[in-house]
């Protein structure tokens, strides 16, 4: 693997996921992979997880890490070609990505939708111009239009506590009065086509996704009828695809109550996290035994530890 921007760099995702559920168990087995190579983590956007999972990982493997937050700890960056930088940012990603492509061996980045044009976050830009100055290859950290190291835990969660060969797992939309991304329900769509499951996404009309990442997956508008018999239940916010990144319902209906989960065969409950206590969740349903939430956050270690594991077997045979 050279870059791991998506699921479409990986060659076989069955046999990542099967590498983070082994990363797991033995997590310091190719300690002298990353020896004397850094990998640099560059943040345009808060992160708990993703920034401390993905920097343990890198030392499982030996990696130097280097952490930035971009435009705070940095110049901030342009991204546009041939305009005239008269505004605030004062570095253009040429150099900067450049520059930082000769500290280090691998960079990752988290740059999310910032949901005013839905063409320009869609064309993820930032991604782009570091994959064409950087020189180095490029680890998505949750870009505006998908999260694949989120997924790839989502992916060895299931794998973990499912109970029948193929699991029914729905994707419902939850209420929040922010406009937040589609990236992490886009890129879970994606991972669970490549899964032996039974798709289901629900969420009220207007929030359909792009068809794109929809793939094989059943749209249910009738969220208890979605939830009727289901193994997992995958919460997420999302704002509307087609009214670009408008918050078009907060009905709080849609929460996810313990007479919800009930309407489930004893469904077990994922979030990517963080999440809103009592707005998109009850705290019943998060306190209970039903939640995943914590252990699907450890397997973010687990999978970037594929993930990077990948990138550096794919740096040793060029
Ligand atoms: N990396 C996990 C999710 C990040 C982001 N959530 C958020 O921004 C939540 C913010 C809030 O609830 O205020 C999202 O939905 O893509
Ligand atoms: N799930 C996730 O990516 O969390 P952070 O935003 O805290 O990294």
């Amino acid at each position: 693997m050279n870059h791991f921007l998506s699921i479409h760099d990986v060659a076989d995702v069955h046999q990542l996921i099967t590498s983070g559920i082994i990363a797991k168990r033995n997590p310091f087995s190719d300690q002298q992979m990353g020896r004397n190579k850094t990998i640099g983590l560059l943040f345009f956007n808060s992160s708990l997880r993703t920034r401390i999972s993905t920097q343990k990982a890198a030392q499982n493997l030996g990696l130097n890490v280097i952490v930035m937050n971009v435009g705070q700890d940095s110049w901030g960056l342009e991204m546009e070609e041939g305009v005239v930088m008269n505004g605030n940012k004062a570095e253009h990603v040429k150099e900067a990505a450049a520059v930082i492509g000769s500290y280090c061996d691998i960079i990752g980045i988290r740059s999310f939708a910032e949901l005013q044009d839905r063409d320009k976050d869609y064309a993820e830009l930032v991604f782009q111009q570091f994959k064409k100055y950087a020189n180095v290859p490029i680890v998505n950290l949750e870009s505006a239009t998908r999260h694949p190291l989120q997924s790839l835990a989502d992916c060895i969660t299931i794998e973990e506590f499912k109970v029948k060969k193929r699991p029914k797992v729905v994707l419902t939309w939850l209420p929040h009065f922010k406009a937040l991304p589609q990236a992490v329900a886009n890129s879970f769509c994606e991972w669970m086509n490549h899964m032996d499951v039974e798709l289901v996404v629900t969420h009220p009309e207007g929030y359909d996704l792009a068809p794109q990442f929809v793939g094989n997956a059943q749209v249910v508008y009738d969220q208890d009828k979605a939830l009727e018999g289901a193994d997992f239940v995958y919460g997420k916010n999302w704002s509307s695809y087609q009214e670009y990144g408008r918050v078009l319902s907060q009905d709080p209906s849609w929460m996810l109550t313990e007479a919800k989960m009930a309407l489930t065969d004893n469904g077990k409950f994922m979030h990517c996290l963080p999440l809103r206590r009592n707005m998109k969740v009850a705290d019943e349903v998060l306190d209970g035994p039903r939640s995943l939430v914590i252990e699907q956050a450890a397997n973010r270690e687990w999978a970037a530890q594929a993930a990077l594991k990948e990138v550096l077997l794919g740096m040793l045979e060029e």
